[in-house]
């Protein structure tokens, strides 16, 4: 089938490629005129054939917004748009209503598989109407990985971005419970070759993942992270799922404080440690360290 693809960058120009692979004509578009097959989004939807598939891949919040308002204006009633970025899932219901006006069909995907994808597959979890996945299906089965598992129909629109954002909040977590582990095993003498011990368990063990995996080819590349700093973003999925969790009162102690450890990162000199500082000094006369 004739795929519209918006946003060619690392996972869109990946999956492009991936796409092409498995048979289907894709037809790219970047604001980077390097990486573009077509020079606007009005040329990619004059070049496919109607009901034509859009699946925008550009940042979430404005980025994405901009894009479905043009396509809304572009496309025509029949036609579908894949939203497949990581847009926050509470957008996506608006989204679906502003396309639906149009009669413009709305799908929701979170995607997963990060420059690994290309070879490996991506993860998908998608939302919406069975009418509107059905067409986009043999997009989702070039994308998948092989195998029997890897993608699913979570349920109506925003599904596949609030599945998204939960297994992002697991991420969070699962990292910083191998980074916890990592840094003990670093700190304590005895203990000769952290390394090895996260190689050794790759295989075997309860905790072998993925992302255990992908330490071992970190701590590969640098055995003990000299050469990073000890700072962590976010793109706001950890902090979409702690809200969501108060908003059911579902309690998430573990990726909550994942979240915050991010946050603790970016502090040179953590303010409220000077106030534990200052308040232990004040009951307890206990030593404090100025600057
Ligand atoms: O979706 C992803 C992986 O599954 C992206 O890499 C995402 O950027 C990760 O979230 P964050 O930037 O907040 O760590």
């Amino acid at each position: 089938m004739e795929l519209g693809l918006v946003g060619l960058g690392k996972m869109g120009g990946n999956m492009r490629e991936r796409i092409r692979r498995a048979g289907h004509t894709v037809i790219g578009y970047d604001r980077n005129p390097d990486l573009a097959d077509v020079h606007s989004l009005e040329e990619l939807v004059n070049k496919l054939k109607g009901p034509r598939v859009v699946w925008v891949m550009v940042p979430a919040g404005a980025a994405t917004q901009s894009t479905i308002d043009e396509l809304a204006e572009l496309l025509s009633p029949g036609d579908v748009v894949v939203d497949g970025g990581n847009s926050r899932w509470t957008d996506d219901e608006k989204h679906a209503e502003e396309l639906a006006a149009k009669g413009i069909g709305f799908v929701d995907c979170g995607v997963s598989g990060g420059v690994w994808g290309l070879e490996n597959g991506y993860a998908l979890m998608y939302g919406g109407d069975a009418e509107n996945v059905a067409k986009v299906q043999p997009i989702f089965d070039a994308l998948k990985p092989e195998g029997e598992f890897g993608s699913v129909h979570a349920g109506k629109v925003g599904a596949g971005h609030f599945a998204k954002m939960v297994h992002n909040g697991i991420e969070y977590a699962m990292m910083q419970a191998y980074a916890e582990g990592w840094e003990l095993l670093e700190k304590v003498d005895s203990v000769e070759n952290v390394r090895e011990i996260f190689r050794s368990w790759q295989e075997g063990t309860v905790i072998r993942s993925w992302l255990l995996d992908l330490a071992v080819n970190a701590l590969d590349e640098d055995e003990h992270l000299d050469q990073l700093r000890g700072y962590a973003s976010d793109s706001g999925e950890g902090r979409w799922t702690v809200e969501a969790a108060i908003d059911n009162a579902v309690p998430l102690p573990a990726i909550t404080a994942s979240l915050f450890a991010r946050f603790a990162s970016r502090q040179d000199d953590s303010p409220q440690m000077k106030m534990i500082a200052a308040l232990r000094n004040q009951f307890g006369g206990h030593a404090v360290e100025k600057k």
